[in-house]
């Protein structure tokens, strides 16, 4: 059922903007820091995104450490109307430091730039590994899974909703770990919002019925994900995204075989239309979802620690072998080996 337009990297809705002011002044995020375009040397072009591009430099002769610098054409976001996503994506990385959420150290811009100096994931995106791969196994898709729940609860505590939770906005650190990126569309919630963002296959109902909505689309936006690793596909997708919509509104999944019966289980309690009884935005909130019996070996203290580790129980014998000998957790060989994209020279 995976068409290949799924697999092609997935388009953003343009939400409607109200407020074309540009807020662009510098901003020292770290504390004890404040950087130099003028000192930074840029190796490589890392990516580019709808409005620039990302570079990897380094401070000359400063630590040799490896960052990744956003650089954003100010007449770009002008003219698409992304001023208030790239507001919202600064004060929500200001605010959310934590183990698996990219760090922005510091903001700047010129007359024709806006820079963000943040953070060098160098395992790339989930997505390239989940497409290469075709689908993740049940182990590998909870790993993934614990991981988010914890970035999201500590979102949520801080009232930031994430808005665009996808195999696309995660990255992974030069130990296999996440690191959650692109929070253009998240926002600090004084009340519900109704803006409509974010990626067709994993909007929430009330998204799409602009019904006004908060943090329970994050939930539904994990259950994506989760059927979306195992699977290889999203459970509701179409050719086009009143098609997609229609199907998510309807919410009839239907999972390959291969998907254990736990993983369904979670999976059928995050995509509930009625998110009032949506697992992680009922009365126990995140509990629910960490004590849910697809979670039930996770140890979440080591969670946060990134000390968790997938076993090597469902991998093939190669992977046994190369744990036995190795004492590495099974995110360091194939196939999920990490391919770190720091050029040569
Ligand atoms: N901190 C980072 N470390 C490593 N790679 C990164 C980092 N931030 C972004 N990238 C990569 O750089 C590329 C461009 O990212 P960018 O955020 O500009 O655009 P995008 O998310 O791909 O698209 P858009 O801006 O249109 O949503 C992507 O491939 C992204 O994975």
């Amino acid at each position: 059922m995976a068409s290949t337009k799924v697999a092609l990297r997935r388009g953003l809705l343009e939400s409607e903007l109200r407020e074309p002011a540009m807020e662009a002044k510098e901003c020292a995020r770290d504390e004890s820091r404040t950087f130099s375009l003028d000192a930074l040397e840029t190796a490589a072009t890392i990516g580019t995104g709808t409005f620039g591009r990302v570079l990897l430099v380094r401070e000359r002769g400063g630590e040799q450490r490896w960052l990744a610098l956003k650089k954003m054409s100010i007449a770009d976001v002008r003219k698409l109307r992304q001023e208030q996503h790239v507001r919202n994506e600064k004060e929500a990385l200001m605010e959310a430091r934590h183990p698996f959420i990219v760090t922005l150290f510091w903001t700047h811009h010129d007359t024709r730039f806006l820079y963000m100096l943040m953070e060098y994931a160098p395992g790339g995106e989930l997505f390239s590994y989940l497409r290469n791969l075709g689908h993740f196994c049940d182990s590998y898709s909870r790993f993934y899974a614990a991981e988010v729940v914890c970035a999201l609860e500590f979102l949520h505590s801080h009232c930031i909703v994430y808005r665009d939770l996808k195999p696309e906005n995660i990255l992974l650190d030069s130990h296999g770990h996440i690191k959650l990126t692109d929070f253009g569309f998240s926002k600090k919630l004084r009340e519900k919002t109704y803006t409509l963002c974010g990626t067709p296959e994993y909007l929430a109902p009330e998204v799409i019925q602009s019904q006004g909505h908060d943090t329970a689309v994050d939930w539904w936006a994990l259950g994506i994900l989760a059927f979306e690793m195992l699977s290889g596909h999203p459970p509701f997708f179409d050719d086009n995204p009143f098609g997609t919509y229609q199907k998510i509104l309807a919410c009839r999944i239907d999972f390959p075989k291969h998907i254990d019966i736990y993983a369904r289980d979670i999976i059928r309690k995050l995509l509930v239309i009625n998110r009032d009884r949506r697992l992680g935005n009922m009365k126990n909130g995140v509990e629910d979802v960490k004590k849910h019996v697809w979670f039930k070996n996770i140890d979440w203290s080591l969670v946060l620690d990134r000390k968790l580790t997938v076993r090597p129980a469902s991998a093939p014998l190669s992977h046994l072998i190369h744990y036995i000998f190795f004492g590495h957790p099974i995110l360091f060989s194939f196939p999920l080996r990490v391919v770190i994209r720091v050029p040569l020279f």
